[in-house]
């Protein structure tokens, strides 16, 4: 089993307290791992390092060399590249080829991208008129926002931690991470990767533990943090803003979704149904981007129905290791209760079950494990919890409609206003919808397709700003302005 600490000042460090937690494999419900729970004298040391890093060696180093060194960090990743497909497989249970393709090469790009983006970004400068017909030049210059607090989810650690590290180390800041309590096995081995490559002491540092009472609150609560970076809940996000408001401190919010897929019957049938799959199931259903409700124009309606259901029985079931599974379990037993209650209250609100509604027949260990059935269900109304409320699990329900205005109406009738994917052969009209779905990220005929130069974010309550490219710029750094009198 391993044991797991906080990593602070280039340390690993167990916890003054000596409180420990257990997490447990997704798959059979073995414990795995012993973590060092932070109470606040560590989260209070994890700001002390990453302030005093921020006015020591990391602060004074040229945005060259700091470029070099994130370089560093994704090439070492890449090294130990099977090292973190066995950290995250063991954390979260989804498949190896989903961390090999995906998930951990990512990760590494998330420090190049950023990297790259900070070398070549200029600086805003403007000329003005003055009286004595002179002139006046501004020009920005961009400082670091300082101590950034780092919140993470369970779903995509890696790469979600990733996203937020890379531009944020990029501009110069430093770090406090606070893991999901699901998932610590990533950050804790980015440490070793930090001091390997020479990563100053300080700038990267993790504490370990849960949200209310626990590191993520003593963390978002710090008066020693200057800006906080989320991925999580809606809920948790709204109690995160609670405490950032304390010292007005900046917030970026990425939440949660229910997302829309929208295939019109001109689509390319077997395009759609594969993007479809993929947007609904990929990940057992745990991402944000993920489509929970499915709109199909009626013409195609039934037969969209059936091919989707034979794909989502064609599913493998198996350990992450095992290179015939394609589909995992849920990340924790918590989860599948969650999950399973939204079945049955699908079947109460009077769902016909396209497929699945339950759990698999696993063999031996594996039957202790976190695994629940894709999920399809159509017939509901559109005030059905399951199509209203967001499940984050592997399950869909899909509804006819008979024309594009009727459509965008039902992907709009949400709280939320994440992202959306479009199926269609007709390019003028996935423009036009495009343009009146209220998300932050739209895909046509594809799904999941990210060039992290692009601005990503949410609308509505799926969350607060936009990251990505020079967006991050926007969020990880401050502006300021100098106006030189000519
Ligand atoms: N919009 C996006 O880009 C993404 C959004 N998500 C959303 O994340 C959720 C699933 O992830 P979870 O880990 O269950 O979310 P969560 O909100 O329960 O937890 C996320 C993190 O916040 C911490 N936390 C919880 N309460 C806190 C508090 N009061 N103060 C400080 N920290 C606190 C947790 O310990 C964890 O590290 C889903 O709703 C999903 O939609 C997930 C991935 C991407
Ligand atoms: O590509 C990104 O930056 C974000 C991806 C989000 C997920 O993978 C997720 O929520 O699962």
């Amino acid at each position: 089993m391993r044991q797991i600490d906080n990593f602070i000042a280039g340390e690993y460090r167990a916890a003054a307290s000596g409180r420990r937690f257990e997490k447990r494999s997704p798959v059979d419900n073995t414990v795995i791992a012993s973590i060092s729970e932070a109470g606040r004298p560590e989260v209070d040391a994890a700001v002390q390092a990453a302030r005093a890093a921020l006015h020591g060696e990391w602060g004074g180093l040229t945005t060259d060399q700091r470029v070099e060194l994130l370089y560093g960090v994704a090439n070492e990743i890449t090294r130990r590249f099977e090292d973190f497909v066995e950290a995250e497989m063991a954390d979260t249970g989804q498949p190896s080829h989903v961390m090999r393709h995906v998930f951990i090469p990512r990760g590494a790009a998330n420090f190049k991208v950023f990297a790259d983006v900070v070398k070549n970004v200029p600086t805003e400068a403007f000329q003005m008129a003055t009286p004595d017909g002179a002139g006046a030049l501004n020009y920005a210059i961009r400082v670091p926002k300082g101590v950034i607090g780092v919140i993470c989810p369970w779903n995509a650690p890696f790469l979600l931690m990733t996203w937020k590290l890379g531009p944020a180390l990029a501009c110069g800041n430093t770090v406090v991470v606070k893991p999901s309590e699901e998932t610590p096995n990533t950050a804790a081995l980015l440490g070793e990767v930090m001091n390997a490559v020479g990563v100053p002491k300080g700038v990267y540092n993790v504490v370990n533990g849960f949200g209310p009472d626990s590191a993520g609150a003593f963390l978002t609560q710090h008066p020693g943090v200057d800006a906080i970076t989320f991925t999580g809940e809606t809920r948790t996000g709204a109690a995160i803003m609670k405490a950032a408001s304390e010292g007005m401190r900046d917030v970026s919010f990425e939440l949660g979704g229910k997302n829309a897929g929208i295939v019109f019957a001109d689509a390319d049938f077997d395009a759609a149904v594969d993007g479809i799959f993929r947007s609904a199931f990929l990940n057992t259903g745990q991402v944000c981007l993920g489509t929970e409700r499915v709109y199909v124009e009626r013409p195609i309606f039934e037969r969209f129905v059936q091919a989707l259901k034979l794909k989502a029985e064609a599913v493998k079931y198996g350990r992450p290791e095992d290179h015939a599974a394609s589909y995992g379990p849920l990340i924790s037993q918590e989860h599948k209760c969650k999950v399973l209650s939204y079945y049955a209250k699908a079947v109460e609100e009077g769902a016909t079950v396209v497929t699945g509604g339950g759990v698999p027949d696993m063999p031996g260990e594996l039957a202790e494990g976190a695994w629940v059935q894709p999920t399809i269900w159509t017939g509901l109304p559109e005030t059905a919890a399951v199509v209203r409320e967001e499940i984050f699990g592997p399950c869909c329900h899909i509804r006819p409609f008979d024309s594009e205005q009727e459509v965008v109406a039902l992907a709009n009738a949400t709280d939320y206003g994440l992202s959306t994917t479009i199926w269609t052969t007709n390019l003028a009209r996935a423009h036009r919808v495009a343009a009146r779905v209220e998300v932050g990220i739209t895909w046509i005929n594809s799904w999941f397709l990210r060039d992290l130069r692009t601005a990503f974010g949410g609308s509505k309550q799926s969350g607060i700003g936009r990251e990505g490219g020079v967006h991050s710029l926007e969020f990880y750094t401050e502006t300021r302005n100098v106006c030189v009198k000519l």
